[in-house]
């Protein structure tokens, strides 16, 4: 397990983005109640992240006591961040008066000589950003680095212009983390794949997720999908196959069109079941520009045919297109029995998804568990996902006699019962 980072997302304003930042683990939910005017603005929002154990972070340029009381006292928040040069006087009193609350304090450039002693004795974290306008995108120099005492820069948080190339490049400089902003933005929409890609960077490999097929599911039953904003570890994907790979399965009359259309507003992948590297590489660019922001990652369907280098390989793991900065992430899902020719091909790869047997055929079910344990060292550094016929006595069994946290897709068992999605969930979550 690499060493995982810190993050703050920041400007959370929509519930799909705070439900999909809350699957990725982010650490905590900046809101924004910039001015007085804001006051009571986002409130549910806030307090719907907070039923889901999120951590929230009022983000404002309020410089009065007061009227910052009357924040802390609406929102009750489980932090605050001044974006504004530091304060002493102000964060101590808060600091007296609400001596559970986070404070974040910000940093920036713009200051000449800051008083690390002190921020280091009032504040729970510092952000360190570009300016203390804050949101603008733009990178720092970060020329206060290098002054910073350890125990002030093991609570420091780097903002401003941050991507996953950047936080490539300051990840040894011995900070807590990085609090984000504007990369989550294209335009005026939220781009969900960019959120994605920064969390394989910062929190990579992901365990205890699960993603639902829902390519089976009665368009009538579409309505269930609103389970994606209670359940912190649920996400959807749909299959896509047309006969060439799996003659018997054909999923053209299974309305995913109209399913595409249902989740356009929420993150979710397709699963590419497709006998031809050129079929694969036209449906992934299709795909990848229909659903440009919501689209968060494939699975493609392992044949000995594929070369999956051609859609693994470009910056190490994802597809790229020109349009989009983004990094499509692809996931071979490979059927057990091949893992031994995956794995003499493309060892290189971050992300695998095994097909397991079915829970009946018992004896497969050994020998999945044998060729499972003959790669382990791979499987070690690598995000994991078990896909088929999953049940929740089945993801039990495989979290015993593999002993580590995997991340599941489960299909019909779920989509013909929702009520036992709590009881998967609470199997998923358990350590
Ligand atoms: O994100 C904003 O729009 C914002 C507005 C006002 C004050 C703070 C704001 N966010 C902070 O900005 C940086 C993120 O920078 P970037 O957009 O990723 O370049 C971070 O400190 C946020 O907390």
């Amino acid at each position: 397990m690499k060493d995982q980072k810190i993050l703050k997302v920041c400007k959370i304003d929509s519930i799909a983005f705070a439900s999909f930042a809350l699957k990725q683990k982010a650490d905590f939910f900046g809101v924004h109640v910039i001015y007085k005017k804001d006051i009571g603005k986002r409130f549910q929002l806030v307090q719907d992240i907070k039923a889901q154990n999120g951590k929230v972070i009022i983000v404002t340029y309020i410089n009065d006591l007061v009227t910052l009381q009357e924040v802390i006292a609406l929102y009750q928040p489980a932090g605050i961040q001044f974006h504004y040069p530091f304060n002493a006087e102000l964060v101590q009193t808060i600091k007296q008066t609400n001596p559970k609350l986070s404070l974040f304090g910000v940093l920036s450039d713009e200051e000449s000589s800051p008083n690390f002693a002190q921020m280091d004795q009032l504040l729970d974290w510092v952000v360190y950003d570009t300016n203390y306008r804050g949101g603008t995108g733009e990178a720092s120099a970060y020329k206060h680095l290098k002054n910073i005492p350890p125990s002030l820069l093991s609570k420091t948080l780097l903002a401003g212009g941050i991507n996953p190339k950047r936080v490539r490049e300051l990840a040894k400089v011995g900070t807590a983390g990085f609090d984000v902003q504007s990369l989550f933005r294209s335009g005026n929409l939220l781009n969900f794949r960019s959120l994605e890609n920064l969390v394989d960077v910062l929190k990579f490999p992901r365990t205890r997720s699960f993603s639902v097929s829902l390519t089976d599911i009665p368009l009538t039953q579409m309505k269930n999908i609103g389970r994606y904003f209670v359940d912190p570890n649920l996400d959807y994907h749909l299959d896509y196959s047309d006969t060439s790979l799996y003659p018997n399965f054909d999923t053209t009359k299974c309305g995913i069109e109209e399913k595409e259309r249902f989740l356009s507003q929420l993150p979710h992948s397709i699963h590419f079941f497709l006998n031809s590297n050129e079929k694969l590489r036209e449906q992934i660019a299709d795909f990848y520009k229909k659903y440009s922001l919501s689209l968060t990652h494939v699975f493609l369907q392992f044949f000995p045919e594929i070369d999956c280098s051609l859609f693994t390989s470009q910056r190490k793991h994802g597809y790229e297109e020109k349009f989009n900065d983004s990094v499509l992430k692809v996931i071979p899902s490979v059927f057990y029995k091949d893992l031994d020719l995956f794995f003499e091909r493309f060892i290189e790869c971050d992300f695998i998804s095994i097909v397991v047997p079915p829970p009946e055929k018992k004896q497969n079910i050994e020998s999945f568990i044998e060729v499972y344990k003959r790669h382990e060292d791979k499987f070690k550094d690598k995000e994991v996902w078990l896909d088929r016929n999953l049940n929740i006595e089945f993801v039990k069994m495989f979290q015993q006699r593999l002993g580590r946290d995997f991340n599941y897709i489960i299909g019909k068992e779920v989509i013909s019962d929702w009520t036992k999605l709590p009881a998967i969930h609470e199997q998923i979550s358990k350590a």
